[in-house]
């Protein structure tokens, strides 16, 4: 298994990938790429981490995101295209590859982790990654897909679906509180944080179902910053939601012989409030998951441009301020070194430069563990060498390394 610059040789007709675009730069590049199988290990640090406050190098970060079979959760997020997906599925196969069942979800909207795994994961369940050690398993939530399934089952079934789809989205209980409204206005202009409703109710299955009970690292693959932020706001927010929905209960009662038609009698005599009590708890023990400093950590991934680290800065900010755990920064595209630049590269390398400096001053960033990926000169694509592949007769040394 291998997350490399992704080149396809047909060999014998064999996919073998080369590696030479990663070995030829940064070794502290493994983030992206994969430790070789154990007996070719380098004993240089494979995962280089720096804190920016403290210049020494540590190789103490990746140790301490493996240590432990208790369940742990890696939120990646930062600006659009930094490199939040190819982060996120690298770190899912290293993780897996020290050990650890892991599970990576895709909560962006626009999603890629299906293009970085080379593999159709938009089916919205668990797609098995074959090639690490350990079961790695990839999921992408679309929860467009799903408000539109929504939207066709209200149109089909005038109603009679939608408790079905919304018990499946995890989200039956709201249902119930607003079948009287008019669904289809409801998703024509969605409240803000919808989307994301889906995105942690499927959260909330992971939490219960045994099904999931297996995985110990769970990867999130996060929209960009906007997004996150609702995400992380919406349990508070569906929290002061619920004061309204319940001002409603009195509204849907009076209507309970027009909602007897959709949901039956029974249904409607279910004790509403206490239902929104329940959702009400669910939601905030995702809150407290996602603030649980034993068990979750955001990663935020970065570029060393002006832009982006400002906003990496608010994002670190607003994390802080809803006391979400976040000590992890990667600045990912670091020009790799070089001993003759050209007139570009110069330039770019000292602007690169002026952007690692903001970070260094930056008194949120300043205090987060540093870990700096270099720009590649090929698209990042986590793939498989078949095992047959690598026999040592048929494969020189630099293809073994990489291959499982
Ligand atoms: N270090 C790198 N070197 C070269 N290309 C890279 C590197 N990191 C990411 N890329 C490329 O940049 C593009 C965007 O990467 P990716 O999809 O991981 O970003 P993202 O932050 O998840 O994007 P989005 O916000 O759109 O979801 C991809 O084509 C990816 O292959």
């Amino acid at each position: 298994m291998a997350v490399v610059g992704f080149r396809r040789h047909l060999r014998n007709n064999r996919t073998t990938i080369t590696t030479s675009c990663l070995s030829r730069f940064n070794p502290a590049f493994d983030f992206i790429s994969l430790p070789a199988p154990k007996k070719h290990r380098p004993h240089r640090s494979l995962f280089q981490v720096r804190s920016v406050a403290a210049s020494a190098e540590s190789v103490a970060g990746f140790d301490e995101m493996v240590a432990g079979t208790q369940r742990k959760y890696y939120l990646l997020g930062g600006k659009g295209g930094v490199g939040k997906t190819s982060c996120a599925a690298s770190l899912a196969v290293k993780f897996a590859n020290s050990g650890h069942p892991t599970l990576v979800v895709s909560t962006d909207p626009a999603h890629s982790l299906s293009d970085s795994f080379a593999q159709d994961l938009t089916g919205g369940s668990l797609v098995p990654v074959e090639g690490p050690d350990s079961p790695l398993f990839a999921l992408e939530i679309n929860p467009e897909k799903a408000r539109e399934e929504f939207r066709s089952v209200i149109q089909k079934n005038g109603g009679t679906g939608v408790k079905d789809f919304m018990d499946s989205m995890g989200l039956g209980m709201l249902v119930e509180q607003i079948g009287e409204l008019k669904l289809g206005e409801l998703l024509d202009t969605p409240p803000p944080g919808l989307d994301e409703a889906i995105a942690i109710s499927k959260v909330m299955q992971f939490l219960e179902s045994q099904e999931y009970s297996m995985f110990t690292r769970i990867v999130f693959d996060t929209a960009p910053t906007g997004h996150t932020l609702r995400l992380l706001s919406l349990p508070d927010f569906l929290d002061a939601s619920i004061g309204k929905i319940l001002q409603l209960k009195q509204k849907i009662a009076s209507a309970a012989s027009a909602i007897k038609s959709v949901f039956g009698q029974e249904e409607v005599k279910q004790d509403a409030a206490g239902k929104l009590e329940k959702l009400r708890e669910r939601m905030l023990k995702v809150r407290e998951l996602f603030r649980d400093t034993e068990s979750t950590e955001f990663v935020i991934v970065t570029i060393p441009t002006v832009m982006a680290i400002s906003e990496s800065s608010r994002l670190c900010d607003s994390l802080k301020k809803e006391s979400v755990p976040v000590k992890r920064l990667i600045v990912n595209q670091i020009l790799p070194p070089s001993a003759s630049d050209c007139k570009f590269c110069s330039m770019k390398r000292k602007d690169q430069m002026r952007a690692l400096d903001m970070i260094h001053n930056d008194p949120s960033l300043s205090s987060l563990m540093l870990t700096q990926a270099p720009l590649v000169d090929v698209e990042i694509r986590v793939t498989f060498i078949p095992r047959s592949c690598c026999r040592k007769s048929a494969r020189d040394a630099t293809d073994c390394e990489l291959s499982f």
